[in-house]
């Protein structure tokens, strides 16, 4: 068969733009199919990029006040939105000329129109005004990413009652915000919204935000969102959400409970990209959860497609979304890398960051069995100190013997970076002494894995001595 393409990749997130280059690279002839008219996806102009942007000046916010004599500061009532995400435009059209040269170089072909398929090696490609073309490859990836749920009972209307899609498009910053949620989006965007000094209200049915992270970092969090004056509310499951015809939303949960605020943010979760995309007309069916199922190569039911990215599920991470991308190209092409490593980190950039990586203590315990948990307090710590850090902790996990590394899960500012240096000791399956036989930069925060270190290697003392 004569096809147009050896590789069409549907979708220009990071899943689908590093799947594209990796096909160019090996001298495959790419065609990268967008619908927006814009390249990068939700990463780039919905979700990583700018909330990251906001939270970079809410942190500058929160950093004022630590100093007594601004510990009243506040931003004026009418601050518009436009001006805390000041850096935004730049940032986005950085990354956007960055995408333009790097598919351009690599002489990609971008088509931007909404892909079906057709059959197995074809897919019709509807452009803005209305033509349609159809283009055939030898292998197709589906990289078509994820969007917000929206729940029967919460009237999404992008005025009042926002999603992660619409809430950078307010005008002004409100004066209080009930979040949706105990998700990554609702506890970066809670406790971004409440350092900037909205009266922000986290709402979620969990007993605890963030359930999958060690719950010492979760109370660590709760702890520091209350301490800026948010509201945590665990255990409610929010019944309506409406908006009372004046200037503000009602929100009822299930135990009686309502609160009022000016706006609201529904973060309960997204859903696969699949609806345009007819995938039944390449013999292809959704699963149970409503995402594409792949094996380990990332190869879909029909052998010729792949799928990569927030469309097959968890853990919906850009991080991972690139790395399942290349490599859904590879195995297509024949390149195989083997399996995705397994040392994914998680970065939760809230205000403070989260970050863990390998097993949390409850994961470890059910493993394992017995554990040695080795602590360290930021505050306990020089460099802590000299920040006036609060809330701070490093947690590593070592198997019953206090040496084999199994987990790190820290929260403080800086965790989403600090993570890699567990990370890598995890990849070397380095034993915990690492931690201490290593000279660290004084004063630094990373000073606080040789502190946790030390703390463990003393339990596996008192335990070798038992
Ligand atoms: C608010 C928010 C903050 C986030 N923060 C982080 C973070 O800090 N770190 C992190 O690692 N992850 C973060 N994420 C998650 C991250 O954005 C996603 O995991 C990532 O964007 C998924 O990449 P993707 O390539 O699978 O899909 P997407 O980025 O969603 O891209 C999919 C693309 O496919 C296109 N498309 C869909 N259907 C079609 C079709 N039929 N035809 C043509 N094109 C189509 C879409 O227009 C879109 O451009 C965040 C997400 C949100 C919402
Ligand atoms: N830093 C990052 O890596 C980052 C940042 C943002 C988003 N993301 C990705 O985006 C994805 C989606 O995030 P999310 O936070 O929207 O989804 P989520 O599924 O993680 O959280 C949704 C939450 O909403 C709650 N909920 C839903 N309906 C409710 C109701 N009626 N009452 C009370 N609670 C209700 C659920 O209990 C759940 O805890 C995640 O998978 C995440 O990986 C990653």
């Amino acid at each position: 068969m004569n096809y147009d393409f050896d590789l069409i990749v549907i979708g220009s997130g990071p899943a689908g733009q590093k799947a594209a280059v990796q096909g160019a690279k090996a001298g495959k002839k790419v065609a990268l199919v967008e619908r927006d008219k814009v390249l990068g996806g939700a990463c780039v102009h919905r979700g990583t990029i700018p909330s990251k942007t906001l939270r970079e000046n809410a942190l500058r916010v929160k950093n004022m006040r630590a100093n007594a004599a601004l510990s009243n500061f506040k931003l004026a009532e009418d601050t518009e939105m436009a001006t805390l995400i000041n850096r935004l435009d730049q940032v986005l059209s950085a990354h956007d000329e960055y995408m333009r040269r790097q598919i351009l170089r690599n002489n990609i072909t971008t088509i931007h129109g909404r892909a079906k398929f057709v059959d197995p090696h074809q897919l019709q490609i509807s452009k803005v005004r209305g033509e349609a073309e159809t283009i055939s490859a030898q292998n197709i990836i589906i990289a078509s990413g994820s969007y917000p749920r929206k729940p029967d009972n919460i009237p999404v209307d992008h005025e009042y009652i926002f999603d992660s899609d619409s809430i950078l498009s307010m005008l002004y910053l409100p004066k209080s915000l009930v979040v949706l949620g105990g998700g990554v989006i609702a506890s970066e965007y809670a406790s971004i919204f409440q350092a900037l000094g909205v009266k922000v209200t986290m709402i979620d049915k969990y007993p605890r935000p963030l359930g999958f992270l060690d719950a010492d970092l979760t109370g660590k969090f709760v702890h520091a969102f209350a301490n800026m004056g948010g509201t945590w509310l665990g255990e409610h499951n929010v019944t309506s959400v409406e908006f009372d015809g004046l200037a503000g939303v009602i929100t009822k949960c299930d135990n009686g409970v309502e609160v009022r605020s000016e706006k609201l943010l529904c973060a309960a979760g997204r859903l696969a990209n699949v609806k345009d995309l007819q995938i039944e007309n390449a013999g292809l069916a959704l699963n149970e959860r409503g995402l594409i199922s792949v094996d380990n190569n990332l190869r879909t039911a029909t052998p010729n497609i792949y799928a990569a990215g927030d469309v097959i599920g968890p853990p919906s991470l850009a991080s991972a979304s690139m790395e399942q991308g290349r490599r859904a190209t590879c195995n297509a092409l024949g390149m195989s890398l083997g399996r995705i490593a397994s040392t994914i980190p998680s970065g939760i950039y809230a205000i403070p960051e989260l970050s863990a990586v390998g097993l949390t203590e409850q994961q470890a315990q059910q493993e394992h069995g017995d554990v040695v948990v080795g602590k360290a307090n930021f505050e306990e710590i020089a460099r802590g100190q000299i920040s006036g850090i609060q809330d701070g902790l490093l947690k590593l996990i070592c198997d019953a013997k206090g040496r084999k590394l199994l987990g790190v899960s820290i929260v403080c500012e800086g965790a989403t970076e600090l993570i890699h240096i567990g990370q890598m000791a995890l990849l070397a399956e380095a034993d915990v002494d690492i931690f201490v036989e290593s000279i660290f930069n004084f004063p630094t925060l990373a000073e606080a894995y040789r502190v946790a270190a030390l703390a463990v290697i003393g339990q596996r003392s008192l335990r070798e001595a038992d």
